[in-house]
């Protein structure tokens, strides 16, 4: 990685002088924000960084999906990938949303919420609605961390639907940004250096939902699904186009193993890999480009019935070349995916049996036994992949450039 550390700036210097000016003052975009007028001046101010910091040399991850949808799990299986726990701030707010670890730092967009709770209900509009959140505000925080400056980042509090004083947010080497919309804005899309959407279709939705609201949080089935038909609208008008901008797209549905079948517990699950992303290359099964159709059950994969399908092939999403990995049913041995494993090429992994290793260690997170884990544990090794490529990228530009 390039060393290339920045001025170390005291707290008495003028922030003016360490960032470029905004285009109209920060503090008249803050208006609809909730919190009291000192937090607000605080939010407003982008703290410099007072140890060193690396300019310009964080790596912007997009995560897009809906409320329920996996986020959660699917950080934590990325983190994992660069070693270490991923923790809230330290001695910070407690209902921070943020996690970081040595490498990355993932913040929640829903931090970018200009209504609260009770401000979306008098306006009546939700929070996937564009209106109940400070678009301004996330491509300036976002584009700021890029550059390797710290930021006063708003926090929304999910416990008390209000909006906190705000958290100081460091550059790290990889800032994912999680929520409902990392790919909306035209501007936060920009500084993305790769996006991914988890599509969950209705039907698994409903029974993920079903399973954590009811057991977890003990909703009625009735409350469920009436949260779930009020946000269709907004999530089908705001959050659902966003994975025609997506590099990598995980999409769940129920499986084609059991005719009919409703319950959402065996789930069929899609890679779609976008062609000519750079330092991106797509995974592949056997043979890159063919299409190929594999049921590795029999005797080197134990299979209880449906068994276990998996899919490969080109295709075409919203006008784009994409490569598509599909994988039907449920592995009985997690240690047997190895033998799947072999057999897949261009995983990004550092060691033979990488996927297999990072499966087994988060055996107890959902979806460790079929494609949803598998596959988000692939994009977690392709995401390192990129960062190493970027950053040995811009740690060759000077010496090539010194060559000349
Ligand atoms: N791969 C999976 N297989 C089965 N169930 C899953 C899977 N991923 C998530 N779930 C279910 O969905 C719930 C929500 O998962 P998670 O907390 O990761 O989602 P989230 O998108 O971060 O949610 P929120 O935005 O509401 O915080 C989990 O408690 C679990 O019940
Ligand atoms: O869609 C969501 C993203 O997670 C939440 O519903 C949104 O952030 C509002 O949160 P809350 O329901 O806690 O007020």
């Amino acid at each position: 990685m390039a060393a290339s550390a920045c001025t170390v700036y005291t707290t008495t210097q003028s922030l003016s002088s360490i960032s470029s000016t905004p285009s109209k003052p920060l503090q008249q975009r803050h208006h609809v924000l909730l919190y009291s007028s000192a937090s607000r001046r605080s939010a407003s101010k982008r703290r410099p960084c007072l140890v060193t910091c690396s300019v310009g040399d964080t790596v912007v991850i997009g995560l897009a999906a809906d409320s329920g949808c996996g986020k959660s799990t699917f950080m934590r299986r990325l983190t994992s990938v660069f070693g270490g726990a991923a923790e809230p701030p330290k001695g910070g707010n407690p209902d921070s949303n943020t996690l970081i670890s040595d490498t990355t730092t993932v913040i929640c967009l829903d931090d970018y919420h200009s209504l609260d709770r009770t401000g979306r209900k008098e306006k009546g509009v939700t929070a996937l609605d564009p209106r109940a959140n400070d678009f301004d505000l996330m491509y300036e925080q976002v584009k700021e961390l890029k550059e390797g400056k710290a930021v006063e980042k708003p926090i929304y509090n999910h416990v008390t639907g209000l909006l906190d004083p705000p958290e100081l947010i460091n550059p790290p080497k990889i800032l994912v940004i999680e929520g409902l919309h990392p790919m909306f804005d035209q501007r936060v899309r920009d500084l993305l250096d790769f996006s991914i959407y988890l599509d969950i279709s209705n039907e698994v939705k409903f029974a993920w939902k079903i399973q954590r609201d009811m057991a977890e949080r003990g909703h009625s089935l009735e409350s469920i699904k009436a949260s779930i038909e009020a946000r269709k609208p907004d999530f089908e008008a705001y959050i659902d186009p966003q994975k025609q901008y997506a590099d990598a797209v995980i999409e769940v549905l129920p499986t084609q193993l059991i005719p009919g079948d409703n319950e959402g517990k065996i789930l069929r699950v899609k890679l779609i890999m976008k062609e000519g992303v750079k330092y991106f290359s797509p995974v592949y099964l056997f043979d890159e480009g063919s299409t190929v159709s594999w049921i590795p059950c029999g005797r080197k994969l134990t299979c209880s019935y449906p068994g276990i399908k998996f899919f490969y092939g080109p295709d075409s999403y919203y006008g784009h070349e994409v490569s598509v990995l599909e994988m039907d049913g449920q592995f009985d041995r997690l240690d047997e995916l190895i033998y799947v494993e072999s057999h897949l090429s261009n995983l990004s992994t550092n060691f033979y049996g990488e996927v297999t290793q990072q499966m087994l260690k988060h055996a107890d997170f959902p979806g460790s036994n079929n494609g949803t884990g598998l596959f988000q544990t692939i994009v977690g090794l392709k995401i390192r992949d990129l960062y190493e490529q970027i950053t040995a990228t811009k740690a060759s530009a000077p010496l090539q450039a010194s060559k000349a």
